[in-house]
């Protein structure tokens, strides 16, 4: 069932529509991503989502809500993390989540969400004296402490290096295992690969594509690329007869294969009948940021 379901979206700021009839549905339980580059429009999508906006055109329903008719009931099932500048700087982490906690009907434990998040020693600690990770994880326990039933993470790894950023990666992974559905905005491809069940890449307002990470990456090429030394030389003819292999170059010494479906099978097999070993193999593979390239016609911006 679609926890979140957003039907031909549309927010003009001026003449300028941000978001152009963006459509999507998420189901429970995902980890639902969008992707995009600069100004594209997610963040205006998700604040949509979240009733921070208002929107020119179109239906949002979240858990069977409309965020702007349904504001209050909808603030007690969606989780949002607040940016940097709403924490006040003086505010201890303890009392910046007691204080929150009490915003909900049925908060969670604000100790143990503070255990759960690696926050247990900085609860007297001062926001402004913590490091952005744990700023960040901070700004997630907050998101969490109504025990939402979803939760609204824009840019949630920014500025973090990449250990925090893995851990907080973990983090996302624990809270969706507790049954918590993540709508979840990223300019980060690895982050996009490694959470997200699904993907709608939004470019200039709209969605460009949507589909798992594996899925987008086929619609955009499912080519792969092997590269290896023989241990004798092997006619091409040997791998062109595959109806894997679409095409058989050489580099000096090594062959480069290209071609589909299983190849890496295909093509070890048919050494192992020759008794060929093949050294210095490499596979190559479409990445999610070539079928971002492809998709919108730009590189990811970081
Ligand atoms: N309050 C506003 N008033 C006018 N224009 C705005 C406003 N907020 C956003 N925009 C414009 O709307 C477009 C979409 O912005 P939005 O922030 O939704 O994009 P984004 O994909 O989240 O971008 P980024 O990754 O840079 O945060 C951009 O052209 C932006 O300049």
């Amino acid at each position: 069932m679609a926890i979140i379901e957003v039907d031909g979206l549309v927010k003009r700021y001026g003449e300028h529509p941000a978001v152009d009839g963006v459509s999507f549905a998420v189901e429970q339980g995902e980890i639902f991503g969008i992707l995009g580059p600069n100004g594209a429009g997610k963040t205006t999508t998700v604040e949509c989502v979240e009733g921070l906006r208002v929107p020119d055109g179109g239906v949002i329903r979240v858990c069977g809500l409309d965020p702007q008719r349904d504001e209050s009931e909808l603030r007690q099932l969606l989780g949002a993390q607040l940016q940097e500048s709403e924490l006040p700087e003086k505010l201890r982490v303890g009392e910046a989540l007691e204080l929150h906690s009490s915003f909900f009907r049925d908060p969670a434990d604000w100790r143990e969400l503070a255990g759960l998040l690696g926050l247990d020693d900085k609860l007297g600690t001062q926001f402004r004296r913590l490091s952005g990770g744990q700023k960040q994880r901070l700004s997630i326990a907050l998101a969490l402490i109504g025990r939402p039933k979803v939760a609204v993470l824009d840019e949630l790894t920014t500025g973090l290096d990449p250990q925090a950023r893995r851990d907080v990666w973990d983090l996302i992974e624990d809270i969706r295992a507790r049954g918590v559905t993540i709508l979840l905005v990223t300019h980060f491809m690895e982050e996009a690969e490694r959470l997200c069940d699904r993907l709608a890449v939004i470019d200039s307002g709209r969605v460009a594509a949507l589909d798992t990470p594996a899925g987008l990456v086929a619609k955009v090429d499912d080519r792969q690329r092997m590269r290896f030394r023989p241990s004798v030389p092997l006619p091409d003819a040997v791998l062109t007869a595959l109806p894997e292999v679409t095409s058989v170059e050489r580099a000096g010494s090594q062959l480069v294969v290209t071609g589909t479906g299983n190849l890496l099978l295909a093509v070890t097999t048919v050494l192992a009948r020759h008794q060929v070993t093949a050294a210095d193999l490499r596979i190559e593979q479409t990445t999610l940021d070539d079928a971002f390239v492809a998709l919108t016609g730009r590189p990811v911006d970081v």
